[in-house]
């Protein structure tokens, strides 16, 4: 940044104020996802101030989602039966307008995940794809790479990947680290908020696509709403971090932050930086 080119930030008014709204609201997130983190996603889920519910049999996924504000599709630990069930309630959410976040976990480091993230991608309208560099990597084509669930980085320019991914997909992309990404390829917001200690622990990926979630069911510009989603998990990281004594602590801090978190701290200290 320089002198000349002052870094333009959002107004810490406009995440406060859909945190404020999902509170509010309540809205139901269903979520079909794995079984590593389902519980830590259950939980900030309602730390956001929306309301979780986990249902993936095939049987009632299209019924479930239609009292749902937004949907949370997951491959962490995909089955064929498991992803019969997303793209049930994905084409139902489909027809009801109602938004569809995917966290495609661990996609590139097996064909199966790669050729579902891709079917679901091809089948339904995804509003939000939310995955680390390496994940947005593969999908955009760029290059990227991803051992089990983990990123091992990207070929290129983390935006210029960013919204490669965006063109091709037609979805609004979220790729988080240490500064996060969000663009539908016109925008592109940086996230600066966060702190290491999100990292060093399982769960915090599909717990952002939870919070997104939350945020996305309350608003239209899925782009500014994600955008929020990890300004606020990522504030309520800050905060932990301040009384974490290691993994632990830092997630039980992170849970407690959250629900704390209020509009007027995030108003202050959001660090949204629109390029
Ligand atoms: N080094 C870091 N500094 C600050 N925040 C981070 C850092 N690494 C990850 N985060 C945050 O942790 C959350 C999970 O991101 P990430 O670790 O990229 O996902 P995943 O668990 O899917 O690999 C995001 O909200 C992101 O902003
Ligand atoms: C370890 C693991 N294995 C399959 S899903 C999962 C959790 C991944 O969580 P995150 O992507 O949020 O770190
Ligand atoms: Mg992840």
């Amino acid at each position: 940044m320089t002198r000349d080119s002052p870094a333009n930030f959002m107004d810490g008014a406009i995440p406060a104020g859909l945190l404020a709204t999902v509170r509010s609201k309540r809205p139901l997130i269903h979520h079909i996802t794995n079984g590593v983190t389902i519980n830590d996603c259950a939980n900030i889920t309602i730390c956001t101030g929306a309301a979780p519910v986990m249902a993936e049999a095939p049987e009632e996924v299209a019924e479930m989602v239609a009292a749902a504000g937004a949907l949370v599709l997951n491959i962490g630990t995909l089955s064929a039966t498991q992803v019969e069930a997303m793209l049930a309630a994905g084409r139902r959410a489909n027809e009801l307008g109602i938004p569809v976040v995917l966290d495609p976990v661990g996609v590139g480091a097996t064909r199966f995940r790669t050729e579902t993230a891709q079917r679901i991608l091809d089948t339904l309208d995804v509003a939000v794809l939310k995955g680390n560099a390496g994940e947005i990597g593969v999908l955009a084509g760029t290059g990227g790479s991803v051992r089990g669930v983990d990123s091992g980085g990207i070929a290129g320019d983390p935006v210029e990947t960013a919204r490669e991914c965006a063109r091709l997909t037609g979805t609004v992309v979220s790729m988080t680290g240490a500064v996060d990404v969000v663009t539908d390829d016109r925008r592109v917001f940086l996230v600066g908020n966060g702190n290491p200690a999100m990292d060093r622990l399982s769960g915090t990926g599909c717990m952002a696509s939870s919070v997104t979630a939350a945020f996305v069911a309350v608003a239209d510009d899925y782009a500014v709403a994600s955008a929020a989603a990890l300004a606020a998990l990522g504030r309520a990281g800050e905060r932990a971090a301040l009384e974490a004594r290691g993994p632990y602590s830092f997630r039980t801090a992170l849970f407690d932050e959250l629900a704390g978190l209020t509009p007027d701290d995030l108003t202050g200290h959001a660090r949204i930086e629109e390029r």
